[in-house]
């Protein structure tokens, strides 16, 4: 093996807590308005399950259409200007981005310890070591956790969208983050938490996936083509 490319958020830093509360704040607002005007009551947001199926590692605007997909609604897209709330895909994303960035001041940034001590023990015995994220949001974590020096590449929602990458499950960012470090996927092992980084990490031939399960996900990233599945990286020998 000769590189690590880690996910972000529920590997490196507990922020898939923080997305799923945004998440959920956004959508019950929106569902119990649409309620109103449909004259039915919509399934509030579950920060567990329809987090983990609809918008867990997936860019933002494919969380949106997956969600309100599993609730039968269709909006429009909407254009990149919509105000944060206007009834769109974009609209609506821009108004959890908002949110999102409310509880990330308000909460800070936690790094999982296990993580930083296993990565940065595998960096000092000169494996290359990359991160990615769906997140446009990735680069402010990563700063606010104070891990700028530990990844040689970053591959986040930013670049993605500049290089017109295709999401999660489909392998592009991993692909992407494998050729900055200069490496081949048969001599990368990829770390995900989320079923749509597993099956990117399956369908891009990485020599190995590791499967994170902080929560009860287990299964799901086993049948998704994680390889092991681990709730937390060993201490480094
Ligand atoms: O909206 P952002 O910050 O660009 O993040 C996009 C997605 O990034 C993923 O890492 C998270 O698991 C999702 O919850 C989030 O929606």
């Amino acid at each position: 093996m000769k590189a690590l490319i880690l996910d972000m958020d529920g590997v490196i830093t507990n922020t898939a807590v923080v997305h799923a509360e945004a998440w959920k704040k956004m959508t019950d607002l929106f569902l119990k308005k649409r309620g109103e005007k449909d004259g039915k009551s919509y399934k509030p947001f579950d920060v567990v399950e329809d987090y983990r199926s609809y918008v867990d590692g997936m860019p933002r605007y494919d969380g949106v259409r997956n969600f309100l997909e599993s609730r039968g609604i269709t909006i429009p897209e909407g254009e990149a200007a919509d105000d944060d709330g206007k009834e769109t895909i974009i609209g609506l994303g821009n108004l959890k981005n908002l949110y999102f960035q409310e509880l990330l001041k308000q909460n800070g940034v936690v790094v999982f310890e296990d993580t930083l001590a296993w990565v940065k023990a595998y960096k000092k015995n000169g494996l290359k070591t990359a991160v990615i994220s769906s997140s446009k949001n990735c680069f402010d974590i990563i700063r606010r956790g104070g891990l700028e020096q530990l990844f040689e590449a970053r591959v986040d929602g930013l670049v993605s969208g500049e290089l017109k990458l295709k999401g999660k499950p489909e392998p592009d960012i991993f692909l992407e983050a494998a050729k900055r470090l200069g490496v081949k996927p048969e001599e990368t092992a990829i770390f995900e938490d989320a079923w749509a980084g597993v099956a990117a990490g399956k369908a891009g031939n990485f020599a190995l996936v590791v499967g994170i399960n902080r929560g009860n996900a287990g299964q799901t990233l086993e049948e998704n083509g994680a390889d092991i599945v681990i709730s937390k990286f060993p201490k480094p020998e």
